[in-house]
């Protein structure tokens, strides 16, 4: 049973019910399942089964029907600490029903839910006695300061045990970044360049059309880097930058990227950090007048060990930016001159996004009679790899809480890391967001960031 808090949410319609359908129609469901949807309004079963079939029909996988839901859903009011709603009845109720039918159900809370609720809804747990045998699935940002970190890491504890709780962060389940340590291992054509020897600069760069108007009370009480900062990039670099492993299972994954976490230098809020607002936000409904809430943030974190140091990470992320986009790219050292000529770039990108993208950037000779340069581009869509079916980011991680696999959830020793190198970000030094236009790449600033050949995603690209 999966109780899913903030079930009217962005991210419940979005994403989190979206992947249910597409595993409900991978088969990779219990024969008997239910979603208990729940949140502070008054909500019928009906209305949240037209929820979450429009949200099927706008944001799921086009071969998945509705019809998968149907029987599926049921709706609940929420509890408070003090007030058990209809919540606490309901997960009963729902509980017995699927015993009659012969299942003893894992129970999943799934905390769809601003940061702020995180602790109301752990304290809520267990006021009502709800947390024997539970899983619960924390969102991002676990926290919103090493401090708020630590006061809800705490009580977490207090009330569950470690091996109950998934703290997500989607980009781990993303079926590109799973490639990451399988390329680099694979093949001495990645492992033998994946160090500072080769690589010049890393970037990590995560534009986003979107607006966030549907989400505006949220959004204006977290902006970009706690929303993908401290959160999305700071675990990609980690991904990225991490030693290979010994084994390919939880403890050793985890371990290997939240080592990697602790690596990174606490950041320079002035020298490393441009922040941006795009026009017009402050218009939005739910947005502050004089919010100075930042929707675009750009950063250079340096990794302070023996296969990084001097290689900048150069992370990057905004709403109603140029165009969309994931991509990690390794921009490769290559000789400036090459015959006489000017060379060209030399990079290995990765797209995050979707099922992933592959491709690798090198000088080759133009085709003619001549021996004139040119840039060529070899790419790889993992949709074209035999033998599998992609999952969705969270259909692969809501499988890997409903069979207990651990290996791509966070851990509190690697959020610990994470929060002590942004918190400078978070003090006195925090740099002003500046302005910028909507569809543009941020303010200009940011260009202040990069090497000589700026980021790869840009006008130019
Ligand atoms: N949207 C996205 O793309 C993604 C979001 N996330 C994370 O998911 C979480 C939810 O984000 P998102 O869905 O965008 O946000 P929303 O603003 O859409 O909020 C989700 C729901 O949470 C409920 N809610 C709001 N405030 C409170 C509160 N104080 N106490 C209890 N419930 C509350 C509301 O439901 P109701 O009014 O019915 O109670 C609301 O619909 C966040 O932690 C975010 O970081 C992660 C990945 C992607
Ligand atoms: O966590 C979040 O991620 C989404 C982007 O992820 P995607 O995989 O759905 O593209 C971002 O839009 C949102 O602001 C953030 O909360």
């Amino acid at each position: 049973m999966l109780v899913l808090h903030g079930a009217r949410g962005d991210l419940a319609r979005r994403l989190v019910l979206p992947a249910v359908a597409e595993l409900a129609a991978a088969g990779l469901l219990p024969d008997r399942w239910t979603v208990l949807g729940t949140g502070r309004r008054d909500a019928s079963d009906d209305d949240f089964a037209e929820l979450a079939r429009d949200a099927l029909s706008e944001f799921g996988p086009e071969d998945v029907d509705g019809g998968v839901f149907d029987g599926h859903l049921h709706y609940a009011r929420s509890f408070t600490e003090d007030d058990p709603g209809e919540l606490v009845d309901a997960i009963a109720r729902e509980t017995e029903a699927l015993r009659d039918g012969g299942t003893e159900p894992t129970v999943v809370h799934y905390l769809a839910v601003p940061p702020s609720a995180f602790g109301p809804t752990t304290r809520g747990l267990r006021a009502h006695g709800l947390t024997d045998g539970i899983r619960v699935v924390y969102e991002k940002p676990y926290g919103t300061s090493s401090e708020s970190f630590e006061e809800l890491d705490a009580l977490v504890h207090e009330v569950l045990d470690e091996d109950q709780v998934f703290r997500i962060d989607h980009f781990l389940g993303k079926e590109a970044t799973q490639n990451l340590h399988v390329l680099r291992s694979g093949n001495e054509l990645f492992s033998g360049v994946w160090n500072a020897r080769h690589v010049a600069e890393v970037q990590i760069d995560l534009p986003e059309t979107l607006d966030v108007a549907d989400r505006a009370d949220f959004y204006d009480a977290t902006g970009a880097a706690l929303d993908m900062l401290v959160t999305h990039l700071f675990q990609v670099a980690a991904e990225v930058a991490m030693e290979p492993p010994a084994r390919f299972d939880a403890a050793h994954l985890a371990e290997a990227r939240e080592r990697m976490i602790g690596c990174f230098r606490p950041l320079d809020p002035v020298e490393d950090v441009v922040l941006g607002q795009f026009e017009g936000y402050r218009g939005i409904d739910g947005v502050a007048d004089d919010s100075s809430t930042d929707t675009f943030v750009a950063a250079r974190l340096w990794v302070d060990n023996d296969r990084w140091r001097g290689v900048p990470f150069l992370l990057r992320t905004g709403k109603r930016m140029a165009r969309s986009a994931q991509q990690v790219t390794l921009v490769l050292r290559t000789p400036e001159q090459l015959f006489g000529e000017p060379n060209g770039p030399g990079r290995i990108a990765l797209s995050l996004a979707g099922d992933g993208a592959i491709e690798v950037t090198t000088t080759v000779k133009r085709p003619g009679p001549d021996l004139r340069l040119g840039t060529g581009t070899a790419s790889l869509a993992l949709e074209d790899v035999d033998g599998g079916r992609p999952v969705s980011a969270y259909g692969s991680l809501l499988h890997d809480v409903l069979v207990g696999d651990r290996s791509l959830f966070t851990t509190p020793e690697g959020l610990r890391a994470a929060w002590r190198a942004f918190a400078p970000l978070q003090g006195p030094d925090r740099p002003a967001p500046e302005p910028y236009r909507p569809g543009s790449w941020g303010p200009a600033a940011a260009d202040r960031l990069t090497g000589p050949d700026g980021w790869v995603l840009g006008d130019q690209d």
